[in-house]
């Protein structure tokens, strides 16, 4: 029996898998107790990122051969559709952070549209708490399981939910232009992904038709009240790590980019992980590097009567591992910030 939070990790030999047992290296408050891998099963740390060697980690195990009985939360990192049968299985006492997309969409037609199979845990995805800790604390606090948000729909959304809430921009004319380096889409094989298909150049993918727009459809509906079907486009850039979402909105009323740039100041002023840079600064994902840190501009377009809103995040810490242990940490009633205040290491 452990003072500590017994946690494990499923899927631990990917990329936010290895980048949550580096963060919680450093938690006072967690013991890694379980990783798990696929195909790594049976190697360790050491053997999939060399960069653990030396560090006293449990083996890799298949999920089948976790010990639940010490457990006290998990973190499931493992590519969507393959969740939601380990998950449904768990003692209700665990606390979990699902990285993957499998529980964030509330509708479990919206889900069957989007990743075409019907939802394999209903219940269970009714219960879900969609974590965008700066926007869901309350609920993010009385969780049991909290959905994760993807990189691309956090680094967007945190930006333009709390301008839809204030009525400040048009809900119908929103255009979402995203950035993601190559570690997003995981550590998998794929053609698409070698060397030689993304560097020295860059391209968009997912064009018209993205898995994401599903949950920044949900999430900017909820903000505005009425159904928003965004555009967006995401990009794959030759770095690893990093996210950068421009935003072109139209401000309504008597709004203008400067009060644009106020709202936000105001809505994030105190929130530790989230800044809002003076109004016209260029944000660079360089900057927040290996934090949970997102930083967001603001604009005026020369275009009369529009503004653009930039933010940058890293993929794989506030658009995954970090902000999990975020939402972790308020799960369990501990610091927000614990194990998350490094700031970026530039240059
Ligand atoms: N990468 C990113 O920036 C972000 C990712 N996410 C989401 O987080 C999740 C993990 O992503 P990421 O770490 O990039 O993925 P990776 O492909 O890097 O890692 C996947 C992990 O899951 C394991 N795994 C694969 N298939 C199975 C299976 N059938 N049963 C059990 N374990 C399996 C792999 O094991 P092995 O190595 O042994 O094959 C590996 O540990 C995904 O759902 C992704 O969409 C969310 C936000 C951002
Ligand atoms: C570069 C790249 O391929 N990115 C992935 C999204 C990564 C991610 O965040 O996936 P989830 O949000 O669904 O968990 C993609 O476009 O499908």
């Amino acid at each position: 029996m452990s003072a500590k939070t017994d946690v494990a990790i499923l899927g631990a030999s990917g990329y936010t898998g290895a980048e949550l047992v580096r963060m919680l290296l450093g938690h006072p408050n967690v013991r890694i107790a379980a990783l798990t891998a696929d195909r790594k099963a049976g190697t360790t740390m050491a053997d999939a990122f060399p960069q653990f060697y030396g560090v006293d980690l449990p083996r890799l195990v298949t999920i089948a051969e976790v010990d639940w009985s010490g457990i006290d939360a998990v973190f499931c990192a493992l590519p969507h559709a393959t969740t939601q049968a380990v998950l449904k299985g768990l003692p209700e006492r665990i606390k979990i952070v699902d990285l993957s997309a499998d529980f964030r969409l509330s509708d479990p037609a919206a889900y069957e549209y989007w990743y075409g199979a019907p939802h394999q845990a209903v219940e269970l995805q009714k219960e879900a708490v969609y974590g965008i800790t700066e926007f869901a604390r309350d609920r993010v606090a009385k969780a049991r399981l909290v959905a994760n948000p993807g990189c691309y729909t956090t680094c967007s959304q945190l930006p333009v939910i709390p301008l839809l809430e204030a009525k400040a921009v048009d809900p119908d004319e929103i255009v979402v232009d995203a950035k993601s380096g190559v570690t997003g889409a995981g550590r998998s094989l794929k053609e698409s992904n070698l060397f030689t298909e993304v560097s020295e150049g860059f391209h968009a993918y997912g064009v018209g038709h993205h898995r994401h727009m599903a949950e920044l459809e949900e999430g900017f509906s909820r903000a505005a009240g009425r159904p928003v079907i965004p555009s967006f486009t995401p990009h794959l850039v030759p770095m690893n790590r990093g996210m950068l979402a421009t935003v072109y909105l139209k401000p309504v009323g008597d709004h203008t980019p400067q009060s644009l740039h106020e709202i936000l100041a105001t809505r994030f002023a105190g929130e530790p992980f989230v800044h809002v840079l003076p109004f016209g600064t260029v944000p660079q994902t360089r900057h927040v590097r290996g934090t949970n840190r997102a930083h967001i501009s603001v604009f005026a377009d020369r275009r009369p009567g529009r503004a653009i809103v930039m933010c940058v995040i890293d993929n794989l810490v506030k658009g995954a591992s970090g902000q999990a242990i975020q939402n972790l940490n308020v799960m369990m009633g501990w610091p927000e910030t614990t194990a998350l205040e490094a700031v970026g290491f530039f240059p």
